[in-house]
């Protein structure tokens, strides 16, 4: 492709992307399945710029009010061109596959964009931020603020588990090595590889032999800190489509029983093919109707570990995908803080005396993680906190990194996604 039809195709995709209605990889590995004239290279270089506009996207909002273009696919590229000091000109000349000639207004913006300087923009217009989340971020980062939401807006590596079931795990590194694929082990999961690189695994043997999979770093803790390992009643209880169940499982050695269960069916059902593939055979998948569903009272007080890997913001996981955080909506938060609250209340039963709850979000809200902790110590004088670094010392062989109560992984300090996990016991 020339360089004038990338440019094009990233318009045509940010169009796409603008519209919300599927995801941003989605889209884009869509869009490249039936145009096979594009290669790796093409590829590559689309990919980067739709994800650096996503990653800028309330810099070029700002700079569009400044220059009054208004914020469309075209607007929005031709922007991040200038930005990233490539010809616009010689790219935007209206010929076959390329995007038509600059407007008057797109020639206009030229010299305003060269005068403006984006370090004069409002903190949540440089670090990437919905604005109405200004106080929620500063109490919760606190002197980390800024150092966190620029990490939050870096590409993020990718993580890989190494599947403790299969034969080959500790063949698992060389494997990949084998596929060209340099990885490096991680400081806290013994169980984690991280390569820089993207990679497609869909072609990767040691993937599809289920060797490994995709898990970050901070997902890995949370299933290990669960303590699952030689239990005979888990609960995954927010399970999705089983990042955490299987690691789980693999912690438990196939043995016990591991029910995992969720709202959506959909999600739910979408883990069988990646359990067959790793060789994990103690689930059981169960859709429940929400936190008070009937079909749980046979297991009250009766389970070993109770995973609550709650529903929220995600604020964490913004790396992954940049686009997520403007799609969360002040409404949509304490919608989001009110089931919280509702699944720890009403799951909280099934645990046995002894017993452990393991709360965990991928959040970095105070008001998600620790606030609903202690509001939910208030109301049940039956369970104690556990410090983290007790629960560490029983369930990890890497040195602990937390001093308090809870485990707070974040992308600055520790190079994972960020995620919060606190464990309680039943009393
Ligand atoms: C953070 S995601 C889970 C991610 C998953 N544990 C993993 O590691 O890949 C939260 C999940 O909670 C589910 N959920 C939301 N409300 C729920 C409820 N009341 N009871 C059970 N699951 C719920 C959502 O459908 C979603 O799949």
């Amino acid at each position: 492709m020339k360089p004038a039809a990338r440019i094009q195709s990233s318009i045509e995709l940010v169009d796409e992307i603008l519209k919300g209605i599927k995801p941003a990889d989605t889209i884009i590995t869509d869009y490249f399945k039936i145009r096979r004239y594009a290669g790796s290279k093409d590829r590559r270089a689309v990919n980067d710029q739709i994800y650096n506009i996503l990653r800028n996207r309330a810099k070029l909002g700002w700079l569009s009010q400044k220059t009054d273009l208004d914020t469309t696919a075209e607007n929005l590229v031709f922007m991040d061109c200038v930005l990233n000091d490539m010809d616009v000109n010689d790219l935007f000349n209206g010929e076959q596959y390329a995007p038509a000639k600059l407007t008057k207004e797109q020639a206009e913006a030229l010299p305003v964009l060269a005068q403006l300087d984006l370090a004069t923009a409002p903190d949540s217009v440089r670090l990437e931020y919905p604005d109405w989340m200004d106080d929620d971020l500063r109490i919760s980062l606190g002197d980390d603020f800024e150092n966190c939401l620029q990490a939050l807006n870096a590409e993020a590596p990718l993580d890989l588990r190494i599947n403790s079931l299969h034969p080959d795990c500790d063949k698992a590194q060389d494997l990949l090595n084998k596929q060209n694929i340099d990885t490096t082990t991680t400081e806290f999961s013994p169980l984690c590889l991280r390569s820089a690189k993207k990679v497609k695994l869909g072609g990767v043997q040691a993937y599809k032999d289920g060797i490994v999979d995709i898990q970050d770093e901070g997902s890995q803790l949370i299933a290990l800190l669960s303590g699952a390992k030689g239990c005979d009643l888990v609960m995954d209880f927010c399970a999705g489509a089983g990042g955490k169940t299987l690691a789980l499982g693999a912690e438990m050695g196939n043995k016990g029983h591991l029910y995992a269960l969720d709202i959506s069916s959909k999600r739910l059902y979408k883990m069988r093919r990646r359990l067959e593939r790793a060789g994990v055979t103690n689930v059981v998948l169960h859709p429940i109707q929400n936190e008070t569903d009937p079909w749980l009272k046979q297991f009250e007080n009766r389970v070993d570990r109770l995973l609550i890997d709650a529903p929220c913001s995600g604020v964490g996981a913004w790396r992954r995908s940049p686009e997520s955080r403007w799609k969360m909506t002040p409404e949509l938060l304490d919608d989001l803080e009110g089931r919280q609250q509702r699944i720890l209340q009403n799951a909280a039963h099934l645990v046995k005396l002894g017993g452990r709850m393991i709360y965990a979000t991928c959040s970095l809200l105070k008001r998600e993680n620790e606030d609903q902790i202690e509001r939910f110590l208030n109301e049940n004088k039956n369970f104690k906190l556990l410090p983290i670094s007790q629960v560490w010392a029983e369930t990890l062989t890497t040195p602990c990194p937390f001093e308090g109560d809870f485990m707070s992984m974040r992308p600055d300090q520790h190079q994972s996604d960020g995620f919060f996990c606190a464990v309680l016991e039943r009393l």
